[in-house]
């Protein structure tokens, strides 16, 4: 099993390009589905989740090839199955999402269910009510979830939360339907967006994403497109606050800044210089961190995916900070990771109170999930000492060659 060893104490100084967002190529392959001609989608990541999706899309007919090492070429005309197997939802809960597009396309879906994961529960409740609304059938099956639609049909579908995949989920089959899809209370993160911008660029009719209204127009059939996939926003921050806690000076390239808005303004409120140049940011910081609290919230909040690698940067603020995860229901596996390398963490209920501490020291560490995992790199390049990560497959599913980017900024990182 790899290991990451990260040696800390040394200031990151230097450039980072930031890869294509896991959030946004995940549905946008996934979309892929709907189009009976190619599709090419540009700036795609190197990532495990991606080679997941992949797989499924290869179960269900699709071709799908690397043109180049950031392009992928797909073409789904041939799609001929209608099930995400066990092996791959297992792996990555995003596979649920072939369902709207199945639904879409073939009117049936077979969906292996999703189990919860080391952040919660994670319910689909709020996908499949969406599919019902619209006409679908629903039943379980042997651990499968059975949808069938003979007509998918436009509806208007309020969600009781603002959920990314059941806003992404409901829009992709809803490009295909008959009639006017409406969903209201919908998701507005810039992944919705950018799936959005694809499905019409295939030739649909989606209004309104970005908002909380969203209107969906469905057409007859989708044809194939060329898709630049958006900068990762999350890749983006956790990069911030790697340059922030070692106190370095970072330039990130490929960022939208619009999008990481509040990470910027609570790194700011933290004692942070953030400049923006061109279509990058810089991040330089040369006095000690001050605590701040961070709430976690739908977008445009401070996002969850942001939570565990703040935490780690307020390990080592002046003061006292309170962050609050109001997303997932348990996020806070890191906490206790980050105590054993001498951090003051409490957990009350859906709030972490941490105590800023002098020094973190080097520990052996595992990583519970990806965003955990990334925390603890942060962490490991201001601890005394060796901090050696083990689960690292979790950061493989979405951070593109982080050893690597550190590596090229000065950090004494390892995989082994
Ligand atoms: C591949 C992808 O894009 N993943 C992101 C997506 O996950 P994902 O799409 O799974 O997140 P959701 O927005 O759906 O989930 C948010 C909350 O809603 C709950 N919920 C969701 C659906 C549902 O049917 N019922 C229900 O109760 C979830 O359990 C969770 O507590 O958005 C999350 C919230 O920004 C991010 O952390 C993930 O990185
Ligand atoms: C929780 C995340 O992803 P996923 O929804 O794919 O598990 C994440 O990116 O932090």
């Amino acid at each position: 099993m790899d290991r990451i060893i990260v040696k800390g104490g040394k200031p990151l100084q230097g450039k980072i390009t930031v890869s294509g967002a896991k959030n946004a190529v995940l549905p946008v392959i996934v979309a892929s589905l709907l189009a009976e001609g190619n599709c090419r989608i540009q700036d795609v990541p190197h990532l495990a989740d991606v080679d997941t999706i992949c797989g499924v899309l290869g179960e269900l007919g699709a071709s799908v090839n690397r043109a180049d090492d950031n392009t992928l070429d797909l073409n789904c005309r041939d799609i001929n199955k209608c099930e995400a197997p066990y092996e791959y939802v297992r792996k990555m809960r995003a596979s649920v999402l072939v369902m709207g597009p199945l639904l879409g396309r073939l009117g049936r879906a077979r969906i292996s269910m999703p189990g919860g994961c080391a952040i919660g529960t994670r319910p689909i409740d709020l996908h499949l009510k969406g599919f019902e609304a619209m006409g679908v059938r629903i039943s379980m099956d042997h651990g499968y979830i059975k949808a069938e639609a003979p007509k998918l049909t436009g509806a208007r579908i309020y969600l009781d939360y603002p959920s990314v995949g059941a806003t992404e989920n409901i829009m992709m089959a809803a490009a295909l339907a008959q009639g006017t899809t409406v969903i209201e209370n919908a998701a507005e993160e810039p992944e919705i967006v950018d799936l959005a911008n694809f499905i019409n660029a295939m030739g649909g009719k989606v209004k309104g994403a970005g908002t909380n209204v969203i209107k969906i127009e469905g057409v007859k059939s989708l044809g194939g497109t060329v898709h630049n996939v958006i900068p990762d926003r999350i890749e983006a921050g956790s990069y911030l606050v790697a340059g922030a806690a070692t106190g370095g000076n970072l330039l990130l390239e490929n960022v939208i800044a619009d999008h990481i808005k509040p990470v910027i303004a609570k790194l700011i409120e933290a004692g942070v210089e953030i400049y923006e140049e061109g279509s990058g940011i810089r991040v330089i910081a040369k006095n000690p961190i001050e605590a701040v609290d961070v709430k976690t919230l739908p977008y445009p909040g401070f996002p969850t995916d942001m939570q565990a690698q703040f935490m780690a940067l307020m390990t080592i603020a002046q003061g006292t900070s309170i962050i609050t995860e109001t997303v997932f229901e348990n996020r806070f596996m890191h906490a206790e990771e980050l105590r054993r390398m001498g951090a003051d963490i409490k957990i009350e209920g859906r709030s972490a109170v941490v105590e800023g501490v002098r020094q973190l020291n080097g520990a052996p560490v595992k990583a519970s999930d990806l965003r955990a995992g990334a925390a603890l790199i942060i962490a490991g390049l201001v601890a005394e000492g060796d901090t050696e990560i083990t689960n690292v497959h979790h950061i493989d599913r979405g951070y593109d060659n982080i050893v690597g980017k550190l590596k090229a900024v000065g950090a004494r990182i390892t995989r082994e």
